[in-house]
C-alpha cells in the first residue's frame, strides 16, 4: 500500500483537533459518509475503497517527522504529545464495499472520539470518494464493452498517486487486468501489456522490432501495428512474425490498433489475418476510448477483443470528483443537524440504519429507507420533504445495509480481496432493474425516511428555525 500517515490530513481537522483536546477531550461524535448526485448521470453508484481505508485506519499514525512540522504550526506541546500516540479507536458501520448505493442516503458511519473521528475525515472521503467515482466509470465502460475483455492503461494520465487506487477501483468495476504493475502487486489484480511506439522506433525497420520482440517476449505477444501504416506496414509484418511464431511452435496473441478510425481498420485487420490462417490473432484497440466510443464501436460491429481504456477512465472524466460528504450526526449522545436553504442538502441526525427493499423476485425494488438504528422492518417510508408521498413496506423484504466493519479501532470483519469484491459488485448489480441502468435518463431510486427519523430531524428542524 502507498504509505499514508496521519498527516495526510486538512490542516483545519487538526486545528478543530486542538480545541477539542483542551476544552472538551472526553467528547464522542458520530458522522455519516453519503454523496448527493450519482456520478456521469447515471442511475446508480459502486461503492468503493472501504478496504484500502479500513487497512490506513488500523495503522494510523503521526510520524516524528510529521510532529516536528506541526511545531512550526503554533500548535501547544501537551496537544502535540496526544498527536504523538494518536491512534483511531473508532467505529465504523458501513455499507459492503462494491455494493450498489445511491445519493443521500448514509454509506458509512464512524463513531468515537471526536478529535479521532474529526482527523481522519479528510483521508476518509480522499479514498473513497476517488474509488467510488472510478469503479463507477470502469462499470459504465464495462456495460458498453458486453464481455470484451478490458485492459486499463491509465497510470500515466492519473492525477499522480490517483492511479494506484484507480486501478484497484477499474477492477473492482469490471476491468480484467491493469498495465499498472504496483497496483497489480499489492490487491492481487492480473496484469498485461503490449508495447510502445518508441519500441518500433528504435530499429530500422518495424519487422525486425516485431521478429526480436516475438522472440525475447514470445508470451502473450501483442504487436503495436499503426507506427507506419497499420494495413501496408504493420498487419503485413504482424502476418510474417505470427507465421516464424508458428514454425517455432507459438502463437502470437494479438495486434494492437492506436489510431485512425478502429470500427474500418479492425474489420480489415480481422480480414487479413483470418486469409492467412491466423484466426485465434486477437484485435486490441486504444486511443482515447470511453463508454461511448466503444459502445458506438460495438454497434458498428468492430471485430475488437481488448480495449485498453487510459485517460477517460482514471480521471473520471468528464467528473473529475464524487461530491462525497462527511457529516456530523450525534454529539456526546445527541442528534445534531446541518441545516440548509437547499432541503435536499439537510444533512440527517442520530445514528442511523438504511435498509434496501427486496421485491418478490429477489431483485431490488428501487427504494432504500433510512431509519434510527435501533428500528427493524419498517412499515412506512416517508418522501424526506413532501410529506404527501409516502410507500408501504410491508410487501417488501427488507435488507440492512451497514453493518459493523471496526471496532475500537479494529476490522471485525475477514479482509476481501479486489476479486472478491469485483464479484460482489457484479451480483449486487444482477440485481438492479435495467432501467436504473440506461445511461440516458435512469430510472430515479427512491429514498424515504422512516417517521421516527423524520420526527427526530423535524423536531431538530423546529429547534434552530430562526
Ligand atoms: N469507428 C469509430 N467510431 C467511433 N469513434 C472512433 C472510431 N474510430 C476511432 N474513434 C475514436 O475517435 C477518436 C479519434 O481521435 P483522433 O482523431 O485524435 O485519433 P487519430 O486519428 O488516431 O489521431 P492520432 O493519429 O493523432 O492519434 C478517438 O477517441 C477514437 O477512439
Ligand atoms: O488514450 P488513452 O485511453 O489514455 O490510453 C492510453 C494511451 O497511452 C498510450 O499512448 P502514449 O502516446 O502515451 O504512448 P505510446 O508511445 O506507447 O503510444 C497508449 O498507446 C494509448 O494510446
Ligand atoms: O501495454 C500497453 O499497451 C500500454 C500500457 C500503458 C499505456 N499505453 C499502452
Amino acid at each position: 500500500m502507498l504509505n499514508i500517515s496521519a498527516s495526510y490530513t486538512d490542516l483545519y481537522q487538526l486545528t478543530m483537533a486542538q480545541v477539542y483536546f483542551k476544552a472538551k477531550p472526553k467528547s464522542t461524535a458520530v458522522f455519516d459518509y453519503y454523496f448527493r448526485n450519482n456520478p456521469f448521470q447515471g442511475g446508480f453508484t459502486i461503492f468503493a475503497g472501504l478496504e484500502n481505508i479500513l487497512d490506513i485506519l488500523e495503522n494510523l499514525r503521526f510520524t516524528d517527522a510529521d510532529i516536528e512540522y506541526l511545531k512550526t504550526h503554533d500548535f501547544e506541546n501537551d496537544f502535540l504529545e496526544y498527536l504523538r500516540d494518536f491512534r483511531f479507536r473508532g467505529s465504523i458501520f458501513s455499507v459492503s464495499e462494491g455494493d450498489i448505493v445511491f445519493p443521500n442516503r448514509p454509506i458509512l458511519q464512524v463513531a468515537g472520539s471526536i478529535i479521532e473521528v474529526q482527523i481522519v475525515e479528510t483521508v476518509l472521503l480522499n479514498i473513497l470518494n476517488f474509488q467510488t467515482l472510478i469503479a463507477t466509470k470502469a462499470n459504465r465502460i464495462r456495460r458498453s464493452a458486453g464481455d470484451k475483455i478490458l485492459l486499463d492503461m491509465g497510470l500515466r494520465r492519473a492525477h499522480a498517486t490517483g492511479g494506484y487506487f484507480a486501478s484497484r477501483a477499474a477492477a473492482i468495476g469490471g476491468f480484467d487486468s491493469t498495465s499498472n504493475v504496483k497496483s497489480a502487486k499489492d490487491f492481487n489484480i492480473p496484469s498485461s501489456g503490449t508495447m510502445a511506439h518508441s519500441f518500433i522506433q528504435s530499429y530500422e525497420d518495424e519487422l525486425k522490432a516485431f521478429q526480436d520482440f516475438a522472440l525475447f517476449r514470445p508470451n502473450n505477444c501483442v504487436l503495436l501495428v499503426d507506427t507506419f501504416s497499420t494495413l501496408k506496414s504493420g498487419i503485413p509484418n504482424a502476418i510474417t512474425v505470427a507465421k516464424e511464431m508458428e514454425s517455432r511452435g507459438e502463437r502470437l496473441f494479438g495486434v494492437r490498433l492506436d489510431s485512425g478510425d478502429l470500427a474500418y481498420l479492425s474489420k480489415k485487420t480481422r480480414k487479413m489475418l483470418d486469409d492467412n490462417n491466423l484466426d485465434y490473432v486477437k484485435i486490441v484497440a486504444s486511443n482515447q476510448l470511453d463508454e461511448y466510443v466503444i459502445k458506438s464501436l460495438n454497434e458498428q460491429n468492430a471485430p475488437i477483443d481488448v480495449y485498453g481504456v487510459g485517460t477517460n477512465l482514471v480521471t473520471g472524466k468528464p467528473d473529475a470528483a464524487l461530491d462525497g460528504v462527511y457529516k456530523l450526526s450525534e454529539y456526546n449522545g445527541n442528534p445534531r443537524i446541518k441545516l440548509s436553504e437547499n432541503f435536499i442538502k439537510v444533512s440527517l441526525p442520530c445514528k442511523k440504519q438504511v435498509y434496501r427493499m427486496i421485491d418478490q423476485n429477489g431483485m431490488f425494488y428501487g427504494a432504500d429507507a433510512i431509519c434510527l438504528a435501533s428500528e427493524e422492518n419498517i412499515t412506512q417510508m416517508f418522501h424526506p420533504f413532501d410529506s404527501n408521498k409516502s410507500l408501504d413496506l410491508q410487501v417488501f423484504k427488507q435488507e440492512a445495509l451497514l453493518e459493523e466493519v471496526m471496532v475500537k479501532g479494529k476490522r471485525t470483519k475477514a479482509k476481501r480481496t479486489v476479486s472478491e469484491i469485483a464479484e460482489y459488485a457484479k451480483m449486487r448489480l444482477s440485481l438492479l432493474p435495467d432501467e436504473y441502468k440506461r445511461f440516458q435518463n435512469p430510472h430515479f431510486y427512491k429514498i424515504g425516511l422512516s417517521a421516527s427519523l423524520k420526527a427526530k430531524r423535524d423536531e431538530l428542524i423546529n429547534q434552530h428555525k430562526f
